[in-house]
């Protein structure tokens, strides 16, 4: 039997992505003691993540070499601008955040070199690196979803169970699952070499992931006050 692509991706990625579980804001939005103040910074810098996020996916559909593969991506830019941002915008009003206030805001360090560097490898290159980058977004959102949804008392009504519920849910679940597929046939027949470049890909846009939550977590911006 030959193993899947993601197979092997996953034994790469998979000490860094229990870390996430260990942070402690990930911990503390499964066990629903998470500082709002913290929250709200990721909800308006995952916002304005989100945005550059979804053109990743208009830059795979026109990138796309068949319509199959066009229309998997046109799929998944709906999921962000209509599903996911939704979550935000819903949680923004709670906090009377509007929608023009969440669109405006400034994307800290982190948030600009992770979306930058996600960009620019989909600008340069083909398909392959556009799925590359978006990979270990969704599947490990997915994965904390589903593994926070396991802890007790997290799906129980709290604020942040709408959270978990979103990430851990099929529809997230299939999305996450749709783009592995895309991996898998993407890197089919493809020399060791590419493969071991996309492989980095994924690995870095993890630790990305992590410093996005350490990010959010120490409420930080940019270093030095420029105002
Ligand atoms: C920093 C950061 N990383 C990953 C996600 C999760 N995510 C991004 S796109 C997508 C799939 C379809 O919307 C998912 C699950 C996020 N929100 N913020």
């Amino acid at each position: 039997m030959t193993t899947l692509f993601t197979d092997r991706l996953w034994n790469r990625v998979e000490p860094v992505w229990n870390s996430y579980l260990e942070h402690p804001f990930v911990k503390g939005l499964g066990d629903g003691t998470l500082e709002q103040e913290k929250f709200k910074h990721w909800l308006k810098q995952d916002y304005v993540y989100l945005i550059d996020y979804a053109r990743l996916f208009a830059i795979g559909s026109s990138k796309a070499e068949d319509l199959d593969k066009m229309v998997t991506f046109a799929k998944l830019l709906h999921g962000v601008l209509d599903v996911e941002m939704d979550l935000h915008r819903n949680y923004a009003a709670e906090f009377g955040i509007s929608k023009e206030e969440l669109e405006a805001t400034e994307a800290s360090a982190i948030t600009t070199a992770y979306t930058s560097y996600m960009l620019n490898l989909s600008q340069r290159g083909g398909v392959e690196n556009v799925v590359a980058s978006v990979l270990a977004c969704e599947w490990s959102y997915n994965f904390i979803g589903k593994s926070l949804a396991k802890w007790p008392g997290a799906l129980d009504d709290n604020f942040y169970s709408s959270w978990v519920e979103m990430y851990s849910s099929n529809e997230f679940t299939e999305l996450a699952e749709e783009t592995k597929q895309l991996m898998n046939q993407i890197a089919e027949g493809k020399p060791e070499q590419e493969l071991a470049r996309l492989e980095e890909i994924v690995v870095k846009t993890s630790q990305f992931e992590y410093m996005f939550w350490d990010m959010v977590e120490k409420k930080e911006d940019w270093p030095v006050n420029a105002e």
